[in-house]
């Protein structure tokens, strides 16, 4: 559209003329925006006929101003030197002012910039409307959108010889922060010099934001980068051809060799999960793999999960891996399942202790297989968790396993594993064993005397070859354990009757701790009493205080067939049934106040009866009554082996044995 700018011109200055005489205006005369400011200038007294521009900052505060807004002066810079050389030649000047209408920065020709210079537009000096009238700057800031101001719409008569296209520059939360200004003379003054700035505006804003953005982003990869190098677990970062970019301390740590530019499947075991990973975005968790350390290969739990760009497509994955042995030992210790006993809570001073802890603490410094012998509840799992603990391995899993309790079918996929469709009703996936899952730690054998022959010959095989195969599987996985076996039987015996094998035997008995039963170190029953007293009073919340005197006199009487684990049971039903916090004789378990004497309770327990008729009477209706209390228990128990034993204080052994020995089975207990 063509402009007659002459004729134009001519108009706006005679309305100017007489808004500045008059104060008035005839309507349609000049644009609304410029009317108003117009009006504005006249109500704040900015004077019409100044000469030059009055609000400078001297030197120190532009160099404040400008230091402040230094960011912002440098992304704006290269921006109006671009929107110079369009220009250039021509007159105008290139302004940067700030949200205050104070020029921060201008570019321009010498001659230019001089002739701008006689009216003060220079860096330091305020814009704003109040100070010089309608112009760019301060219209602009106080409109908060982009003008164009020519000529007689300035309010000021100095700046009649000018044209000023300004546009806002606004942050990202909406906020004006400065205002880019194109000035020239008056007669170039054009509508595309708007344009042109606006989109300068628009670029400075955009760039704001995206440094913005990064700076943001670079904060967030620094923590990401702290996160990656400092996690627990190894962790790998590979891009879309499985080659690994990056690897944190752990990964290097647990590998121990250099991983960057290797082939994920050169470090693990190849997998479909990796390719499917990469191919497929398709994550994987806890997948146990073998990987191949400076060490060797050991077994880690490998989880893998996919770097995608926003539309979907693959940029490689982060793995993250533990070994399992470590991941064990944390599952163990959240199960309970992990060695808590030390030698110290090895509780005697009778030489058959201290004798059986000194074998115990040499076992403990090196890695020969240990027998431990001892009937039932003489302490023989705390020394095996102790020789565990004090040992290099202690920081390795403590994994232990009942041969007795576990049903013959099952010991060996609990001690070997099984992989998945093994048999109905294998679990998917498989599972490892306990030789695995002991794997750089100790592996407790408890009750080995009951593990069936069958497997034996396996267990010796794999302590032969320090590997085991899986049930179904034929992976050979490396194993790492030490082992320390139980046995309340004697394994020679066994032997002669072809119930264990000798070589087995050999290989296991490489040291034997030997454990005295309770009953023939009747001095460590006082030490054991206070002590396990003060335990259960403790773990019980109840307070003992008086202890009747007689009540150790008869503990020391018993024969204690259930050993420590005996005690500790009749101490805590005595410590339930105290009064005012006194055990009484009173509270004495019936088995032990009635026999009273040594021998008596001698014959309750060893089955040996003595020739005389009235201890044989006495014995025989001891028997009895023994008998008819398992039965009962048994009955009020529906038949739960555990609970009776708790109610006795003896091990489940112990009940099996008698139940044995008197006859008793599971299901006659119900008739
Ligand atoms: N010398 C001891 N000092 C302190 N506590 C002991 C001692 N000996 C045994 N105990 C305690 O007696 C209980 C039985 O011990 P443990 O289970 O180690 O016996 P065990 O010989 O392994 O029994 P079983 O053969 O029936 O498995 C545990 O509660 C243990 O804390």
């Amino acid at each position: 559209m063509f402009i007659d700018i002459k004729h134009e011109q001519i108009c706006f200055f005679k309305a100017w003329e007489q808004f500045i005489a008059t104060g008035e205006l005839n309507p349609g005369t000049i644009r609304t925006e410029i009317a108003d400011s117009w009006q504005r200038c006249y109500t704040a007294q900015v004077d019409p006929w100044a000469d030059i521009c009055h609000d400078i900052l001297n030197t120190q505060q532009l160099k404040d101003l400008r230091s402040q807004n230094h960011e912002l002066i440098d992304i704006a810079h290269p921006f109006m030197v671009r929107l110079y050389k369009f220009v250039a030649g021509s007159q105008f000047i290139v302004i940067l002012a700030d949200n205050r209408g104070f020029i921060m920065d201008l570019l321009g020709d010498d001659e230019t910039l001089f002739n701008a210079a006689q009216l003060n537009l220079v860096a330091g000096s305020n814009w704003m409307e109040e100070k010089v009238g309608t112009n760019g700057v301060g219209t602009s800031l106080k409109l908060k959108k982009p003008v164009q101001i020519s000529g007689s719409e300035h309010y000021c008569r100095y700046a009649h010889r000018w044209t000023c296209s300004a546009a806002p520059i606004f942050n990202d939360d909406g906020q004006i922060i400065a205002v880019l200004q194109l000035s020239g003379p008056m007669q170039s003054a054009h509508l595309h010099t708007l344009g042109m700035v606006v989109a300068a505006s628009e670029a400075i804003s955009d760039q704001i934001r995206v440094k913005r953005q990064n700076e943001e982003l670079r904060l967030l990869n620094s923590r990401l980068i702290d996160i990656f190098q400092t996690v627990s677990d190894g962790a790998i970062i590979i891009d879309n051809r499985a080659i690994i970019t990056e690897s944190n301390p752990t990964a290097q740590q647990i590998l121990g060799r250099q991983l960057v530019g290797c082939n994920i499947n050169d470090v693990f075991e190849p997998s479909r999960q990796f390719d499917e990973l990469l191919w497929a975005s398709r994550a994987f968790a806890d997948l146990e793999l073998q990987a191949y350390g400076s060490r060797g290969a050991l077994y880690c739990l490998v989880s893998g999960k996919p770097i995608t760009y926003s539309d979907g497509k693959s940029n490689g994955a982060v793995i993250f891996f533990n070994p399992i042995h470590k991941v064990r030992s944390l599952a163990n210790r959240f199960s309970g399942a992990e060695a808590t006993f030390h030698f110290n809570d090895i509780i005697g001073q009778s030489e058959g202790i201290r004798a059986a802890i000194q074998v115990a603490v040499k076992a403990a410094a090196n890695t020969s297989n240990v027998l431990i012998s001892g009937e039932s509840g003489t302490g023989k799992e705390i020394f095996a968790q102790s020789i565990h603990n004090a040992s290099p391995r202690r920081e390795g899993p403590f994994i232990a396993i009942n041969c007795a309790a576990s049903p013959r079918e099952l010991i060996a996929s609990e001690l070997f594993g099984y992989v998945e469709g093994a048999f109905t009703g294998a679990r998917r996936g498989g599972r490892p064993g306990k030789f695995e899952m002991a794997s750089g730690g100790t592996l407790f054998l408890d009750e080995i005397g009951d593990m069936p022959l069958d497997q034996q010959a396996t267990l010796l095989r794999v302590l032969q070859e320090k590997k085991v195969t899986r049930i179904g599987g034929d992976k050979v996985i490396p194993v790492d354990v030490r082992i320390i076996c139980a046995t309340n039987k004697n394994l020679l015996e066994e032997i002669e009757k072809h119930n264990f094998r000798q070589d087995l035997f050999y290989r296991l008995n490489v040291i034997l701790v030997s454990i005295p039963p309770l009953r023939e170190r009747p001095e460590d029953i006082d030490l054991l009493f206070n002590y396990l007293l003060q335990k259960i009073s403790k773990r019980l919340n109840t307070p003992v205080v008086y202890v009747e005197p007689g009540i150790k006199e008869y503990l020391q009487k018993y024969n204690w067939p259930g050993n420590v684990r005996e005690l500790e049971n009749v101490i805590e039903k005595m410590v339930i049934l105290n009064n005012n916090q006194t055990l009484s004789l009173k509270s004495l378990p019936s088995g032990i106040a009635a026999l009273g004497s040594a021998s008596t309770a001698n014959t309750v327990y060893t089955n040996n009866l003595s020739n005389n008729t009235n201890s044989r009477a006495e014995g025989m209706s001891a028997l009895l009554a023994e008998r008819q209390t398992i039965i009962d228990l048994l009955k009020s128990h529906n038949g739960n082996i555990s609970k009776v034993a708790r109610e006795m204080g003896l091990s489940r052994n112990t009940v099996y044995r008698k139940m044995a020995f008197y006859d008793i089975s599971r299901t006659q207990s119900f008739d």
